[in-house]
């Protein structure tokens, strides 16, 4: 009944570190239904884990700010960079802070995470906001988020955003969890994403990602 599956990358696929969940990339390939990345990263590195995974080369990335249709096609740009920039400028004069991936970035701004994030949230504009993936954090426009560029994602693939299942571990994707037709936090998920989800695997990252695919009757 669900048609797609929509996964975010860090924290969902791969562990603290880093490391891929092998596991979980095996039982991606085996789906039959299309696989969608999403992810707080850059283009470039979705694109490039999407071919090595061997999922569907649309991807989702800078939390919903980039996504792109094909590994050769080109980046759609759904937020406003220069709000961001704005707003950085407004965080260095409180906060020593430090960039991340800065000249591939196209809609947002991605950081260290070494200064208080709520110390940040009290100054920011309203015109952005602050993420934590648990990974980095990252200035992105207010009108922008997995979950609005899922609904982009599917509008152009003639699917129902309810078709998706999404399956997430952090504050960056709980909008997309809100959107799709079923959503999952990996048992390592933030409290904040546990609260939205359909499901939480008892299993975290790659593992809970293979517990809800067998949960869905899917592999
Ligand atoms: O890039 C990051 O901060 C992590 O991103 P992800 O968990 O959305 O993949
Ligand atoms: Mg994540």
């Amino acid at each position: 009944m669900f048609k797609a599956l929509v996964v975010d990358i860090d924290g969902t696929l791969t562990d603290k570190k880093r490391a891929i969940n092998c596991r979980a990339v095996e039982a991606l390939r085996k789906l039959k239904i299309p696989v969608v990345l999403a992810t707080g990263n850059i283009s470039c590195f979705a694109r490039a884990v999407a071919k090595i995974i061997g999922v569907s080369d649309i991807v989702i990335a800078e939390n919903g700010g980039v996504v792109r249709f094909s590994y050769d096609g080109e980046d759609i740009v759904l937020g406003d960079r220069s709000k961001c920039l704005r707003a950085l400028e407004t965080l260095r004069k409180r906060f020593k802070v430090e960039l991340l991936d800065n000249e591939y970035r196209k809609s947002e701004v991605c950081m260290r995470r070494n200064f208080p994030i709520e110390e940040a949230r009290k100054i920011l504009p309203k015109d952005v906001r602050i993420v934590d993936t648990g990974f980095a954090y990252h200035i992105i426009d207010a009108n922008v988020s997995k979950g609005k560029a899922l609904m982009f994602i599917a509008d152009k693939l003639g699917l129902d955003v309810k078709d998706f299942i999404a399956i997430g571990d952090s504050e960056n994707d709980i909008e997309m969890l809100e959107v799709a037709g079923f959503g999952v936090a990996v048992a390592n998920a933030d409290e904040k994403l546990k609260e939205v989800a359909d499901l939480v695997t008892s299993k975290p990252n790659g593992d809970g990602v293979v517990e809800a695919l067998e949960f869905l009757g899917l592999i």
